[in-house]
């Protein structure tokens, strides 16, 4: 400061050097230093006499001052060992907000009175007596802070419906998150083996609510397993008769698109069925589950528009309406969407194009690439092999299509990366009402105008169906992103558009976690209730 005045350089460095120098400035500065010098640690109350050294680290005591509200807290005693534990807290309560009291903390006082041998209830009373004040003395719960951080972040896609109103058994219907199949929540607690707290996602953690368990779900879905689980199918003598042909669209849409035909799905009637459901190679015990779909663990993926969702794949029993729905699909968009030519070592036929409407190789060379695993499905037909293979997936993507493929859902395992990152539309039939109505009714349009048979159906059938739906979506219901039910058929097109829409135009996907996060072990870190689904 000595050098400005020096050069005398200035007028305002004058006048600040007479603010500095002011009394009251002075006494100003003083009392920064003073209070900053000042230990203003708060006055804890004596430790009591009695602790055993080892207590010193793990007790905690908590004062909270007692309002007309609740402190948003439940107990529970500890059946193994008596103590009386904090069960669950309430998120937004006012133990929750003073963040010292936790899940799991033991308590061992309440206001100066021992929990030893007290029940639940002559706590509650203790409690709702006191004024003031309330001192708890408490354990805190092992490790919590550091598994509750783990935990924030967790996402999971509901794969079932969830309504409070039809549930008898939640504790406090005002308290719980609905929510629809596909929705995506965010855990926040998972603390509670029966109910766990939740938000839909993006609605922020500020009102979370009570959902069921994964275990709870599986429970109650166990208990309820149909009938139908181990019925045994009587095989019957139409099922040998009909004989799936290739079928010319043209007729049809008036104009012709490549691929358009009837595929050779595993688990399709007929005989192309049967002989590549006898002669597929691919193991389903991998990819199938016997648990009930709960909930899968997701992570969001932000994609770049060049990098969106491209393939879609449909399945269902058959004569569901995948066909139908593909090729709805396919025609209302060509630009957008295609589907893969198939491979066979049939001979060409003459209005056959190679590349366009089957790839036609030598069967020496079909057979390599069932070695090399290049098909996603591939079966015998009439002593000919057909087949889709990944390269034919990998063209129309490469064609900045969307990929139409229809497949069994035990093949699902070959695209489901994160590489292709499918969405799975699982096509269902609606309830046997309904099924009986518009398949009829659709017969009755059709006939006469399509030189194509309509497929006719019996009541066996449709209960077949039913049946296969049922055990498709126990077994894979886990990899279904959507579930559409296929009863009026403009009804189901329309959903089934607006839904593959919305998934290539999202910038945000939700993919399990699983897709990059492949470790059991990792997974099993993050999250451990929630492993071992795919
Ligand atoms: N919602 C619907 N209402 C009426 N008819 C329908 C409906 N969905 C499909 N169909 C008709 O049912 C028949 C079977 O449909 P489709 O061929 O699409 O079944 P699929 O699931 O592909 O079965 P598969 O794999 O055995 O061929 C077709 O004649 C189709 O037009």
């Amino acid at each position: 400061m000595e050098e400005f005045m020096h050069h005398g350089c200035s007028d305002e460095v004058t006048e600040l050097m007479e603010m500095l120098s002011k009394l009251h400035f002075k006494s100003l500065l003083s009392v920064h230093d003073a209070v900053a010098q000042t230990d203003y640690e708060p006055t804890l109350p004596p430790i009591p006499d009695d602790y055993v050294a080892d207590e010193e680290d793990s007790v905690k005591i908590v004062s909270l001052v007692k309002t007309k509200e609740p402190f948003g807290a439940t107990i529970k005693k500890d059946e193994s060992t008596g103590a009386i534990v904090i069960a669950r807290i309430m998120k937004g309560g006012a133990a929750d907000k003073s963040g010292l009291i936790h899940e799991g903390d033991e308590l061992m006082e309440v206001n100066g009175v021992s929990m030893e041998q007290r029940k639940p209830k002559e706590i509650l009373s203790l409690l709702a007596c006191s004024k003031g004040a309330v001192t708890f003395k408490i354990i805190p719960a092992l490790y919590r802070e550091e598994v509750s951080s783990q935990r924030k972040q967790l996402f999971v896609r509901a794969l079932f419906d969830y309504n409070p109103e039809e549930d008898p058994a939640i504790p406090c219907k005002e308290a719980a998150v609905g929510f629809k199949r596909g929705d995506i929540l965010q855990i926040v607690s998972l603390e509670d083996e029966t109910w766990w707290q939740a938000c839909h996602q993006g609605e922020g953690k500020s009102c979370p609510g009570l959902i069921p368990s994964q275990q709870l779900h599986e429970r109650r879905v166990t208990l309820q397993r149909p009938r139908a689980l181990f019925r045994p199918r009587t095989p019957k003598a139409s099922d040998d008769a009909k004989v799936l042909e290739d079928v010319d669209y043209r007729a049809i849409t008036g104009f012709h698109i490549a691929g358009l035909r009837r595929s050779f799905r595993l688990g399709r009637k007929g005989s192309v069925a049967r002989e590549v459901a006898r002669s597929r190679r691919w193991s389903t015990g991998l990819h199938s589950s016997i648990r009930p779909p709960t909930y899968i663990e997701v992570i969001p993926y932000h994609s770049e528009p060049t990098d969106r969702h491209k393939l879609v794949v449909l399945v269902g029993p058959s004569g569901v309406g995948v066909s139908e729905l593909k090729k709805r699909l396919l025609i209302s968009d060509p630009d957008c969407y295609a589907v893969t030519v198939p491979y066979t070592t049939r001979e060409r036929k003459q209005q056959e194009t190679d590349g366009v409407d089957y790839h036609f190789v030598p069967l020496h060379k079909f057979e390599e690439d069932i070695l090399l695993h290049r098909f996603i499905e591939y079966g015998r037909y009439k002593g000919h092999y057909y087949g889709s293979s990944l390269d034919s997936v990998n063209r129309v993507l490469a064609d900045s299509k969307v990929c139409l493929l229809d497949m069994h859902p035990s093949n699902i395992k070959c695209v489901y990366t994160a590489e292709y990152r499918p969405f799975v539309v699982f096509v269902k039939p609606p309830r046997i009402e309904e099924l009986r109505l518009t398949r009829r009714r659709a017969k009755f349009i059709c006939e006469g105008e399509d030189k194509n048979p309509v497929r006719t159906f019996t009541e066996e059938d449709f209960e077949e169906m039913i049946d296969t739906s049922e055990s498709m979506e126990r077994e894979y219901g886990h990899l279904f992103d959507k579930v559409l039910v296929n009863g009026d058929i403009a009804v189901a097109f329309r959903e089934l558009k607006t839904a593959v829409l919305e998934i290539i135009e999202a910038e945000v996907q939700w993919i399990p976690t699983e897709w990059v996060r492949p470790s059991p072990t990792a997974s099993r870190r993050s999250c451990s209730h929630l492993t071992g689904w795919i």
